[in-house]
């Protein structure tokens, strides 16, 4: 069984992702934090993020390996942890770029593909493009400010500043981020982290009663 997590930026996708997982004793994977290694990885090298050859290289010498651990995904490369480096504003605001790049979608929709089952898929295409027979698919919403002030508690930018940069980033993600068909759009903005996970949690019984 796969549940994919679908949303824009901030919208709560991994903690909401993670609490559904541990509800449901199964692991949780964060393809955002594919995109963001394979930033990370570019911008340290100082290669071009639009140079799909260029990262496809790094990623075949640096390989990250996703551990996709239900309280929390964590990125490796070799021995080196590259987990906190991912959320930084820069990698924020690079990801984007790389997103784009159909070679790297391949690169990453192959990572998760071969994942074993059963998993929560969490991002921005896991319940259209890489999983569209998932079992139960969800898409989670909220207005740009609420996103930004729950992200103003992890960051050291501005309210103003940050909703800015989500604004910008859901308008470049904007192709990828449709929600599915069949997914059940739950808006966050009155909802508690638990409220959230609630939800989906309910959704789910009855898609086993279906
Ligand atoms: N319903 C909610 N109520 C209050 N805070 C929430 C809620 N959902 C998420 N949060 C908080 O909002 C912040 C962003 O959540 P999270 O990192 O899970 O979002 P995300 O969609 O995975 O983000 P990104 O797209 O940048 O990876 C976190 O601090 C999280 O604790
Ligand atoms: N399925 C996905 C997941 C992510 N992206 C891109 O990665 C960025 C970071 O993702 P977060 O979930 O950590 O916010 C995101 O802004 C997208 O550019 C994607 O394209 N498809």
């Amino acid at each position: 069984m796969i549940v994919t997590i679908d949303g824009v930026a901030a919208s709560g996708k991994s903690s909401v992702s993670s609490g559904v997982a541990r509800a449901l004793g199964i692991p949780y994977v964060s393809s955002g934090l594919l995109y963001r290694a394979a930033t990370l990885l570019g911008l340290e090298a100082g290669v071009d993020l639009h140079d799909a050859p260029a990262l496809l290289a790094l990623l075949d010498n640096h390989a990250p390996r996703l551990e996709p651990l239900a309280e929390g995904n964590r990125v490796w490369s070799g021995t080196r942890e590259l987990t906190d480096a991912l959320h930084s504003s820069r990698v924020d605001a690079g990801v984007s770029v790389v997103a784009v790049l159909p070679e790297l979608r391949a690169w990453v929709d192959a990572q998760l593909r071969a994942l074993p089952e059963p998993f929560v898929a969490e991002g921005r295409d896991m319940g259209t493009n890489v999983f569209p027979h998932a079992g139960a698919k969800f898409y989670l919403t909220a207005s740009p400010r609420i996103r930004a002030e729950r992200r103003a508690r992890e960051r050291p930018e501005d309210i103003p500043a940050i909703e800015a940069a989500l604004v910008r980033r859901d308008a470049k993600d904007q192709v990828q981020s449709a929600p599915a068909p069949d997914a059940q759009v739950i808006d966050t903005g009155p909802l508690t982290l638990e409220g959230v996970i609630g939800v989906i949690l309910e959704g789910l019984g009855e898609v086993g009663k279906a």
